[in-house]
């Protein structure tokens, strides 16, 4: 039986293959697939990538066992979240993409781990509350308690996933071999678990010590010869791809931190109505949206988006471009103290 030809049904048929269109570009607008598939751009970016990539046919994976799958995924995100959706899901996915698609990493990667990581990106954050580990751990949820506090919504979401591929026409991966489907499993639990914040600073560091020893063939691809090595670029790359919005089209960044700041306010009103200690940058009543952005740049994306860079070079430049005009755009916005120019 013939399958849409993003996966999914929608309206507007030349409008989305307008914006789909844009699937291997830095700016493509996950929000307007959000809007044009009535909330399936998960199902739409995946299965669309999964098919350009050709790994439904190198793996023999049934098109309506992919779109049962990621149906069943999407609708395990929470809409009502503001961020932590599968607007944001999709959004990973497609970055994740084009960060494999640098030519600095041509033929580096093997298909099993272009899977694994591009499956990751696409669970990475099911189920999310909305709340952050700090929050589920200080409240003693039940998901702390399952989790012994040790990355506890990365645990989630990775257990989730796996989870749903045993219902009825979800197993996605039923024809991989024994030895392919073990790889997998093991690629994708250290890279969703590698999403958690309070694995960045050691990432990043071990991301500098390749940079500083980056071997690269003849042909200026990047020369991965151990496992380890391999694994600690994916990892980093889809922590690239969850931590990208500020290298994004600045209209599309924008979106991003309203919608983070509505949730994180959401958390915030919680925290003050259970008499919590409430969040730094979760307090409506005493937050600079603009401060917190560029803080968030200067000490979190763009060192590592920078060291992203040089890895790839120059395969990144434009992003890194994107994000120090957005930085400067944010240190403008912030109210009385105007940026002191260089010039
Ligand atoms: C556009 O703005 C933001 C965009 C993204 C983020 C952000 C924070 C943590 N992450 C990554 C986790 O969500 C990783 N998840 C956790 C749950 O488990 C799965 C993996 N992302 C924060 C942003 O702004 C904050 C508000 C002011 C400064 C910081």
């Amino acid at each position: 039986d013939v399958v849409p030809r993003f996966g999914v049904s929608y309206e507007k048929e030349e409008d989305m293959e307008n914006e789909m269109a844009n699937v291997d570009r830095w700016g493509f607008d996950a929000f307007k697939i959000d809007h044009l598939t009535n909330h399936k751009p998960l199902t739409a970016v995946t299965f669309t990538i999964l098919q350009e990539r050709g790994l439904l046919k190198t793996f023999q994976i049934p098109q309506k066992t992919l779109i049962a799958y990621v149906m069943t995924l999407e609708g395990n995100y929470n809409k009502d979240v503001k961020y932590h959706n599968q607007i944001h899901a999709a959004d990973v996915v497609q970055s994740t993409n084009y960060l494999l698609s640098a030519p600095a990493l041509e033929n580096v990667f093997t298909d099993i781990e272009i899977l694994a990581a591009l499956f990751a990106a696409a669970i990475h954050d099911v189920r999310h509350p909305g709340l952050n580990n700090q929050f589920l751990i200080a409240s003693s949820s039940e998901l702390a308690i399952l989790y012994n506090d040790e990355s506890v919504l990365e645990n989630h979401s990775v257990a989730v996933a796996f989870k749903l591929l045993q219902l009825e026409n979800c197993s996605l991966f039923e024809t991989l071999t024994k030895k392919q489907l073990q790889q997998l499993r093991r690629l994708v639990i250290d890279m969703v678990l590698a999403t958690d914040m309070s694995k960045h600073m050691s990432l990043l560091a071990d991301l500098k010590t390749m940079v500083e020893s980056k071997k690269v063939a003849g042909s200026g691809v990047l020369l991965l010869d151990n496992y380890n090595d391999r694994m600690m670029v994916l990892k980093n790359l889809v922590h690239c791809a969850d931590l990208g919005n500020p290298t994004k089209p600045l209209d599309i960044y924008r979106k991003w931190t309203e919608r983070v700041m509505e949730e994180f306010f959401l958390q915030g009103d919680l925290e003050r109505q259970k008499g919590m200690e409430v969040s730094p940058m979760m307090d409506r009543y005493n937050a600079s949206v603009e401060k917190s952005q560029v803080g968030f740049i200067d000490f979190i994306v763009h060192p590592l988006w920078e060291t992203w860079a040089d890895l790839v070079y120059p395969d990144a430049q434009e992003l890194l471009d994107n994000l120090e005009e957005n930085r400067d755009w944010y240190s403008s916005q912030i109210r009385n103290s105007p940026t002191p120019t260089s010039e």
